[in-house]
């Protein structure tokens, strides 16, 4: 049975990224993914932008929309303090067992809790089930059509508080039109616009932060 492009950017981390070290974890998927097979991480210059906010925050509780193969579950949990820690969610089963092994991997698992299911279902989870109270910033990278319906959704479930960060990927490609107008023409969210480009690509794209007001 062939293999998926994802269990080939996982196999060429385990090959050629030291065990522990996440951010040669996070170069190598960058460097597989531009040189050989293009994949939808957030990429290195976007993901610059993802640091700068996480470390801006400085959260202690983090979700994330969309784990993928887990390039920025590890882009994250890298800059996490002690204590602080990582809900990714992901509803693709292979796609979540991929980025298990590379969290595994890069030696972040202690920080990072993969949910595996749709975020629909797993938002009204979090309070019960996962313990969380507020959260401090959201990485929103799924599906771009379900940004949107996801911000409401963690509105009704009493998830934000003052403060709480929001920060999506792919506003501009392949875009997040409904998100944009959901954000920037409400008064309970402060919104910023960070241009970028596509991941590995010369291709216009942007990230938009959106602080939740209360
Ligand atoms: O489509 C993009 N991202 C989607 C991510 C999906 C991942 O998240 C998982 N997922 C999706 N919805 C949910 C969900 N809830 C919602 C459904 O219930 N609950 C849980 N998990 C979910 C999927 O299983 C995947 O693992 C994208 C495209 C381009 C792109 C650019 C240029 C091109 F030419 C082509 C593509 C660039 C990017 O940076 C991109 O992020
Ligand atoms: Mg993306």
């Amino acid at each position: 049975m062939n293999q998926s492009k994802e269990q080939r950017i996982l196999n060429f981390v385990l090959q050629n990224a030291v065990r522990g070290d996440p951010s040669s974890v996070v170069d190598t998927i960058d460097k597989y993914c531009s040189e050989k097979e293009w994949a939808m991480n957030v990429g290195n210059e976007k993901g610059k932008i993802l640091d700068k906010t996480v470390e801006e925050v400085s959260p202690s509780v983090v979700l994330e929309l969309g784990t993928y193969c887990g390039y920025s579950a590890v882009r994250i949990a890298r800059l996490l303090k002690p204590g602080a820690h990582l809900l990714t969610v992901e509803f693709n089963p292979k796609f979540a067992a991929i980025a298990k092994q590379m969290i595994e991997f890069a030696g972040v698992q202690d920080k990072v809790n993969i949910l595996e299911g749709p975020s629909e279902e797993i938002i009204p989870q979090l309070k019960k089930k996962h313990e969380v109270n507020t959260l401090d910033f959201v990485f929103l990278d799924h599906w771009k059509d379900r940004y949107a319906p996801d911000t409401i959704l963690l509105q009704e479930c009493n998830l934000l508080r003052k403060g709480t960060v929001l920060l999506a990927d792919n506003v501009i490609f392949p875009g997040a039109p409904e998100f944009l107008k959901y954000v920037r023409n409400n008064p309970h969210f402060q919104c910023t616009n960070y241009p970028s480009h596509l991941e590995y690509m010369a291709v216009q794209d942007a990230m938009e932060k959106a602080v939740f007001l209360g």
